[in-house]
């Protein structure tokens, strides 16, 4: 594809606003694909895809090009001529490109590739952890995996269609998708599209939702009619999945710390047709209380790292840091804690990060089980998922089963 001049400059502009103004790429690249209503589908994916690719191989790319932060723009175009070179992409005539030293460029990538910090373009904290906590082969692969583009899945909204209806559907609009063996509601777009645009979305007949993630809620085994406690709802991707799975009956509780993820849950329950949710904004200790024992089942969706879920948000390579990591699983240890005393004797428990850290995911279960809290319960089952093995994001999952007495 040749290059276009407007498109390049929105991925420098993009790259500035990532880098030096702390802003989210997701929320940038959201931005930057509404800047022109006449780019078509193949100028906004080369806008969305080269910023993804630019941050996730930032110290890649960064370090071939002999550039260091913080970053002026100049940097940025020095990284991104790596990154065309790098794509086999003819160098325009551009005034910002003269003088790329190709040749250097693949020499360095050949040369750097031999070292996993570079070759994977990860700060050296998390390939440490990484290598720590999973082992150096395993986490090669594991941080390769999550170096990959993930891919577009759905999660069909079975309070109003099915999978086969919604592939029929889609299809109509042009856009091919395929099931996927293990995961009965998953589609998985065959090629990316902005879903989003469609009218199947806006009537509420699917949710975007990793395959992993759409492992979580099956575990727990909600039933229609049950009460659920969704502790750690956040915009209720897994709220929905439980609503859509109880068929609309029973009651879930849908709590978080935060009002605004409260809202885009209202938002989607909307569109989804789900009518079962009552919210609940988590200010203190009182609000777990009141339901003590009372839950046929509770998730918590616990507060993570992040490192399972690196393809979706590569920039969180670079925003992550150490003590947020430590601060995070304290965090993790409180809500097993304290939430799990909603659940009703004979009731069920799902904790599940999207982490692939031992110590943020069994760890953290066994700690549980060992404290005082933890007596009344034992652990049925766990799933670690690892991007490397499953194709999709790293998640980890354990049910565990509350005795009777
Ligand atoms: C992994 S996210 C939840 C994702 C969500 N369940 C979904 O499927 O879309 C974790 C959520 O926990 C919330 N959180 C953080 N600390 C919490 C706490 N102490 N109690 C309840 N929720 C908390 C965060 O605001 C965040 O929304």
């Amino acid at each position: 594809m040749r290059l276009h001049r407007n498109l390049v400059f929105t991925v420098i502009d993009s790259l500035d606003f990532i880098f030096n103004q702390g802003e989210y790429a997701d929320k940038v690249v959201a931005k930057a694909l509404k800047k022109d209503k006449r780019w078509g589908s193949s100028d906004r994916r080369f806008v969305a895809e080269t910023i993804y690719d630019i941050v996730r191989w930032k110290r890649f790319y960064a370090e071939i090009s002999g550039v260091k932060e913080p970053f002026n723009r100049d940097n940025f175009w020095r990284m991104f001529a790596v990154w065309a070179v790098l794509r086999g992409h003819r160098l325009p005539e551009w005034k910002q490109l003269e003088g790329t030293p190709s040749r250097r460029i693949k020499g360095r990538f050949e040369e750097l590739s031999a070292i996993r910090k570079f070759r994977e373009s990860i700060p050296d904290w998390i390939d440490e952890t990484g290598v720590r906590e999973l082992g150096e082969v395993v986490w090669e692969k594991e941080i390769a995996a999550q170096n990959k583009q993930a891919e577009v899945v759905l999660r069909v909204n079975t309070l109003k269609t099915n999978v086969k209806k919604l592939q029929a559907i889609l299809a109509e609009q042009k856009i091919q998708a395929k099931t996927l063996k293990g995961y009965p509601d998953a589609l998985v777009l065959e090629e990316r599209a902005n879903v989003f645009l469609t009218d199947a979305f806006r009537e509420g007949l699917f949710e975007v939702q990793d395959a992993s993630s759409q492992l979580v809620v099956p575990l727990l085994d909600v039933q229609p009619g049950m009460r659920v406690v969704d502790a750690c709802a956040g915009a209720g991707g897994k709220t929905l999945h439980m609503a859509s799975l109880m068929q609309n009956k029973g009651q879930i509780i849908a709590m978080d710390l935060y009002e605004s993820k409260m809202k885009q849950l209202k938002t989607r329950a909307k569109r989804n047709g789900v009518f079962n949710i009552e919210y609940r904004i988590i200010e203190n200790n009182k609000t777990i209380k009141k339901l003590y024992d009372k839950a046929d089942r509770v998730l918590i969706d616990a507060p993570c790292s992040g490192l399972g879920v690196l393809r979706r948000n590569p920039d969180a390579k670079w925003k992550l840091q150490p003590e947020f990591v430590e601060n995070i699983k304290k965090t993790q240890q409180e809500v097993l804690q304290s939430y799990s005393k909603m659940v009703k004797p004979g009731g069920k428990l799902v904790y599940a990060t999207c982490s692939v850290l031992p110590s943020e995911n069994r760890e953290q279960v066994d700690a549980f089980l060992r404290s005082e809290g933890g007596k009344q319960f034992q652990l049925e089952k766990d799933r670690n998922v690892l991007a490397s093995v499953s194709g999709f994001d790293g998640f980890y999952m354990a049910l565990l089963h509350k005795k009777n007495s």
